[in-house]
């Protein structure tokens, strides 16, 4: 099975390039910036990554961001994260970015999407990898903040497939970006939103139905429902699940508490995706490897969710069936 994980060509469709920030990288840059983190060493990093609940991972996740002010800051901590998708096998990866998180610290939203831009270009050049950019608003902001923020997005609107909504998602539902979303669907942004991570499956309905997204980030609080169950797998509404970060923020108990079979059993379409690797044990093939080894699994299980990945992701049928090719001649 670890063999057959390794060795599928994957996609990654859930993943915040601040959270792929590894603690290394944190401690060279907070140096080379003179920025101050309140960590004496990696190994006191490390320890201060046991969290509770979303919004402890969070707190972390933001001070680490502080470290992050150059174009070439951007670059490194992209192109680190490539290295990891070489490693695990990512042939197509859609990133997330915060542009909030450092606007509002004076870094211009140009200096953080030219500098992740340049290393998904090298990707492609010397890897192969091909890539999409979505930015989230930050939805403990406000929806006049989300605003401003499409705003400055437009001059890059080529380089930024799509828009998400991330951070603190208790109290802070869909229906606050209503407008926001139905702006940048005029513009002609692709449309995600986390949803049904911690709060319950109204959000995934506001999700669904007031900003018309086209893929739900986590959604694994849909299982409280029969109705929305029905729905989301007569719409094949993709799903992107992150495994070891359920775990870790304490969504389920453990990797045998996780209903990520259940809801694959259901005829739901899942995927695996990492999150934010570096602050939740490991990168995508440590997500695969967990549910398996917890899970009864199967490796057509294991097929479809890689499948589903390509098939759910933001590139053109031709290249889609391209890589679901390629995964079936990894198959054998
Ligand atoms: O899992 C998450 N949920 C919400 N916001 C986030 N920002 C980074 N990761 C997450
Ligand atoms: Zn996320």
């Amino acid at each position: 099975m670890i063999d057959l994980i390794k060795r599928l060509p994957k996609a990654e469709l859930h993943l915040h390039i601040e959270g792929s920030l590894e603690p290394e990288l944190m401690f060279r840059l907070a140096k080379k910036n003179q920025i101050e983190i309140p960590y004496k060493d990696i190994e006191d990093v490390r320890n201060a990554y046991n969290f509770t609940n979303l919004q402890t991972f969070l707190d972390i996740y933001y001070a680490g961001a502080d470290v992050l002010i150059t174009q070439d800051d951007f670059y490194d901590l992209t192109w680190e994260y490539i290295l990891k998708c070489v490693e695990d096998n990512v042939i197509h990866t859609e990133i997330f970015f915060d542009p909030q998180t450092h606007t509002a610290r004076g870094v211009a939203f140009e200096t953080v999407i030219t500098g992740i831009k340049r290393a998904l270009a090298d990707a492609k050049a010397q890897y192969g990898i091909t890539s999409c950019i979505i930015m989230c608003f930050l939805r403990h902001l406000s929806q006049e903040e989300a605003f401003e923020t499409l705003e400055q997005a437009l001059p890059f609107k080529d380089d930024i497939i799509g828009v998400g909504l991330d951070s603190s998602e208790l109290g802070n539902p869909p229906s606050k970006f209503k407008d926001v979303f139905k702006k940048a669907k005029e513009e002609g942004f692709k449309l995600v939103a986390h949803a049904g991570e911690e709060a319950d499956f109204s959000y995934i309905y506001e999700a669904l139905d007031l900003l018309d997204i086209s893929r739900i980030d986590h959604g694994v609080q849909s299982i409280k429902s029969d109705e929305l169950m029905q729905r989301l797998k007569d719409e094949q509404m993709p799903l992107t699940v992150c495994p070891n970060s359920n775990i870790e923020l304490r969504v389920f108990d453990n990797y045998k508490a996780h209903n990520i079979k259940e809801l694959l059993d259901y005829g739901l379409n899942i995927t695996i995706n990492s999150d934010d690797p570096a602050y939740f044990k490991g990168y995508i093939n440590q997500n695969f490897i967990n549910i398996s080894e917890n899970l009864p699994l199967t490796e057509d299980d294991i097929i479809t969710l890689v499948k589903n990945s390509f098939r759910s992701s933001f590139i053109s049928d031709e290249l889609k069936q391209q890589y679901l090719d390629r995964v079936d001649q990894a198959v054998g």
